[in-house]
């Protein structure tokens, strides 16, 4: 997020401003933006929902939201009171044009008011069935007509497959060119994943290093230790192929393994990470069961209480075959990763919340000096996101005092913990309101990560590999193990296990 640059008038429509993501998400990440000063004084946002509201009952709304939700709390009621009296309300059926007139006249009013150029930004924080009414009704209702700009922001999961994707593709590009549409895919807000590219080309002790001639192996995990929650409507359809691999985790995938941009622009940045994907082997569905697994949690105990299998939960079948849990191991067949597997995982229900990626170096030769306890192990650089911020170094060192006994220690870097970071819709609404689409996926992105998906889908779809559970609070089924073992690795334990097994180096020399 470019935190200098306070943007031009606009106004921008939430469609879907009654729902979850609205209330947890866009509301409190808008007030946060005016704290810190990267709104213009002069803005406009229109909530659109089926629900009857008033647009004083909708700003109660949002400021309930923000007390709930926001990373910044309301102190000072002359603050909100600037805030808030920017927010009206239009109840509209979406599928309806004619529910249109009232969102245009309410941007148009604002426009004419203040005499501002008619910049409009369209969130469409409703499912992604709806996306292509949507953005033909703002066509024939002229509100796409703008001397300024129009920006449309998506959703994902933008369809369930290539094929629905493309549909829905060129459906909204009747209406908007791919300049834009901004595609969101949260986790490239975030701060540590946005420091990827930083880590990587910014510091000559990695730059040289990663490749396959140093690097063992990477793993990505994007764990978490809620359930289905009160989404399943959604997720028994959806599964974690879709709702977590086909866009956060092959997000991260690619910016670990992209090349060099030939500059820092938008373009050349989504040139590198198309060629990822373009070199990322695809599976056929009879090599699936080999590189793949998929899991669905069961009963457990999390954080000390009990909680129910998958099938138990609120409105999931109870026969369901939906994946909570996936594990792969994955190849990028450039000159770069030849022969290094990508190991990803991620599932609900497991032992910790915890999104990071470890980078896992080739050993010294071990018949050499140091590893007469068997106790040398590899060097990590493990990059965590979520919820800590930061980088952990594992290095070798001679335990003080001993006859050459190796212990593992960490050097630690905290990114969040001397003040807070902003939350990834924070950076993401205020680069569509700039204009930056360089963490927003591509349509090319989008395409060949489902092109990837498919066949894996199409697999399970049709039973041909079996789906394996797995204790609540555990850390996936034991295929998920033996995915790694076959190859002589081992998933690294995530954030509070490492803790206990690593020395941080600051203890060590205190000690
Ligand atoms: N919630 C989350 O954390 C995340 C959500 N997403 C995506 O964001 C989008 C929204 O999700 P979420 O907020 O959870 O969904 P919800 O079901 O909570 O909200 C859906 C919203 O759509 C509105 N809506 C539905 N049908 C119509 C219609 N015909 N006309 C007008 N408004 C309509 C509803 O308003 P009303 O009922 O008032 O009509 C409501 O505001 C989805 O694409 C989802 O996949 C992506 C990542 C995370
Ligand atoms: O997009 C999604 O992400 C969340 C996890 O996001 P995080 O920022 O908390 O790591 C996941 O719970 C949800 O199922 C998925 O749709």
């Amino acid at each position: 997020m470019t935190h200098s640059r306070v943007s031009e008038p606009f106004s921008m429509v939430i469609f879907g401003a009654t729902g979850d993501l609205a209330k947890r998400k866009l509301f409190p990440a808008l007030f946060s933006l005016y704290m810190n000063n990267l709104l213009p004084d002069a803005f406009r946002i229109v909530g659109v929902g089926r629900t009857q509201r008033t647009h004083e009952q909708f700003r109660q709304a949002v400021r309930d939201s923000v007390e709930q939700f926001a990373r910044i709390k309301v102190t000072d009621e002359a603050s909100w009171q600037q805030f808030i009296k920017n927010f009206t309300y239009a109840i509209a059926d979406v599928k309806n044009p004619e529910g249109y007139s009232e969102i245009k006249s309410l941007i148009e009013g604002f426009e004419s008011h203040h005499d501002v150029p008619t910049n409009r930004l369209f969130y469409l924080a409703i499912a992604p069935d709806l996306f292509a009414t949507v953005s033909h009704n703002i066509k024939v209702n002229g509100l796409a007509n703008t001397k300024g700009y129009k920006r449309l922001i998506i959703e994902k999961p933008i369809g369930h497959d290539y094929a629905s994707a493309k549909e829905i593709d060129e459906q909204i590009k009747r209406t908007f060119s791919e300049k834009e549409i901004y595609r969101i895919d949260h986790y490239l807000g975030k701060e540590m994943v946005q420091n990827i590219n930083v880590i990587r080309f910014a510091n000559s002790i990695f730059e040289p290093l990663w490749n396959h001639h140093y690097i063992e192996c990477v793993q990505i995990t994007a764990s978490e230790t809620v359930g289905v929650e009160e989404r399943a409507a959604y997720y028994d359809h959806a599964g974690a192929l879709r709702d977590m691999v086909q866009n956060h985790l092959l997000q991260m995938l690619m910016m670990v393994c992209m090349e060099p941009p030939s500059r820092l622009k938008t373009e050349a940045i989504h040139d590198e990470k198309i060629k990822v994907l373009r070199s990322l082997r695809q599976y056929s569905e009879a090599e699936v069961g080999k590189y793949v697994v998929r899991g669905q949690y069961q009963a457990g105990v999390l954080n000390g209480k009990d909680t129910p299998a998958y099938r138990d939960e609120k409105n999931v079948d109870s026969a369901s075959q939906t994946e909570t849990f996936v594990a792969a191991k994955l190849f990028v067949d450039n000159l770069r990763w030849a022969g290094v597997p990508f190991y990803v995982r991620t599932g609900k229900r497991m032992g910790a919340k915890a999104t990071e990626i470890v980078i896992q170096f080739k050993e010294m030769p071990k018949n050499l000096y140091f590893n007469k306890n068997n106790d040398l192990g590899p060097n990590l650089l493990v990059i965590t996101i979520n919820p800590d911020e930061g980088i952990h170094m594992v290095l070798n060192t001679k335990k003080p005092g001993s006859d050459n006994q190796i212990i593992p220690i960490a050097m630690e870097f905290c990114n969040n913990c001397e003040q807070g970071t902003p939350e990834a819709y924070e950076s993401l609404i205020h680069d569509a309101i700039i204009g930056d689409q360089t963490f927003f996926t591509h349509w090319e992105e989008v395409s060949l990560a489902w092109e990837f998906i498919d066949p894996i889908r199409r697999a399970w779809d049709q039973n041909l590999y079996p789906l394996d559970f797995y204790e609540s609070g555990s850390w996936g089924p034991e295929s998920a193990h033996r995915l790694l073992a076959e190859e002589g690795h081992q998933w690294w334990p995530v954030t509070k296990e490492r803790q206990h097994r690593i020395i941080k180096a600051n203890e060590m020399i205190t000690t």
